[in-house]
């Protein structure tokens, strides 16, 4: 075959432009697997493989956790906010927090309701899993969670989008746009042709499939907004359906905010070269690096607990067994008041106040609103161990 003739043939791999009655050229996506089909070079399969290890290793890391689930609470946060500082949201993990916390400031960012919406989405998608398979049922209703009440709430939340729309510089017109996803007519049937890939028993490594269906995701772009955030969390829960993670502990956002403009060409030159390799290879980077730094925020955590621990024995004396308590609590909740403390543990506002101070004492906690009364306390050291990869 000619240069020429497999330029063609290449740019015709992910779909193809196609003229609309109005004018304009809209991108059709063919069906996954890609056709021809995918060349997994050496380097790409060392590449995998590195991957799979990372995650499995990962994986391992938080399994052996004493209690798993109190420590993924900030992992999804940390994903929340990076997924939606992408384009768009200024909230930080510390604004999510405050305001999970009920922290009410004036400062208070207005955009900080969409990470905490998408702390819910991906809390139900993952509670919804045990019902449902990954499909475009579950796709709406977490992109309806989403969009609850924030940015976008306008543009018909859990919809398929029934009107055409595109992707270029902010406020752009169709005709500058870089991007124009399929008419609204065939999003339905391209959606289903995605859940049928992802259910069907092609020999494809896992995460070549969740690498596909992403960029296959961003490319049909099926609402009219939330899809990037969407499309991420879908590789989230892939995860977890496949048993790949049993905590959705991979904050692979990171990665993609990180280096923005390649993702973004990337899931470009798919389209326009059918460059779908070069994307997985992008795809694998990312999961192994974030893999690697998520499994080192475990063992932070953990040794942070264990020293933390100690430091209660050593000093609460006949006060450690609570003490240890609240140490338990902050994993999940890391700001609290006197009063929280009071309830966790049942006794007087005196006695909690004393607590929180000696808990303050030896480092543990932190005041942070400098007032005098409704005070709240930071668990300080365990929000920085996430706070590093935020910016
Ligand atoms: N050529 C492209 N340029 C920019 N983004 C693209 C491109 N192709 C696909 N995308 C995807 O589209 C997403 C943006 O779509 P949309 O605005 O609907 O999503 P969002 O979740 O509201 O926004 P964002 O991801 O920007 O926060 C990007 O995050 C990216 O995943």
């Amino acid at each position: 075959m000619g240069k020429q003739d497999r330029q063609f043939r290449d740019s015709q791999r992910a779909g193809r432009y196609v003229s609309q009655p109005t004018g304009y050229r809209a991108f059709v996506p063919a069906a996954l697997p890609p056709d021809p089909p995918l060349e997994i070079s050496a380097d790409l399969n060392v590449l995998l493989s590195q991957a799979n290890l990372a995650l499995g290793r990962l994986d391992g890391s938080i399994q052996t956790l004493p209690d798993p689930d109190l420590f993924v609470y900030m992992y999804v946060r940390k994903e929340a906010v990076l997924s939606s500082q992408i384009e768009g949201t200024q909230s930080s993990l510390q604004d999510v927090l405050a305001a999970e916390a009920k922290i009410l400031t004036p400062d208070r960012p207005r955009d900080v309701d969409e990470v905490v919406n998408y702390v819910s989405a991906m809390n139900e998608g993952l509670a919804r899993l045990a019902e449902l398979p990954i499909s475009v049922r579950l796709i709406r209703e977490i992109h309806a969670k989403l969009l609850e009440g924030v940015r976008g709430s306008h543009l018909t939340p859990g919809e398929l989008r029934t009107s055409q729309n595109w992707i270029g510089p902010a406020g752009c017109t169709l005709d500058e746009a870089i991007f124009i996803p399929p008419p609204p007519h065939e999003v339905a049937q391209h959606l289903a042709e995605l859940e049928r890939f992802l259910h069907s028993d092609s020999q494809l490594p896992l995460l070549v499939k969740i690498g596909l269906a992403h960029a296959q995701f961003e490319t049909i772009h099926p609402f009219l907004d939330g899809n990037g955030r969407v499309g991420r969390l879908l590789i989230t829960l892939l995860l977890c359906e496949r048993s790949v993670l049993v905590k959705p502990v991979l904050y692979l956002s990171y990665y993609f905010k990180r280096h923005r403009q390649a993702y973004y060409d990337h899931l470009q030159s798919i389209r326009d070269e059918g460059t779908w390799e070069r994307w997985l290879t992008f795809f694998m980077h990312g999961v192994l690096e974030v893999s690697q730094q998520a499994t080192d925020t475990a063992r932070e955590i953990l040794e942070l607990r264990e020293s933390h621990r100690r430091a209660i024995t050593d000093n609460l004396g006949r006060a450690a067994g609570n003490g240890y308590r609240v140490l338990e609590h902050l994993y999940e909740h890391p700001i609290v008041s006197v009063n929280d403390v009071k309830g966790l543990i049942r006794t007087t506002y005196p006695a909690a106040n004393e607590l929180v101070a000696n808990l303050v004492q030896i480092g543990i906690l932190q005041e942070f609103t400098g007032r005098t009364r409704n005070r709240r306390f930071r668990y300080e050291e365990y929000v920085q161990l996430f706070h590093d990869t935020e910016n």
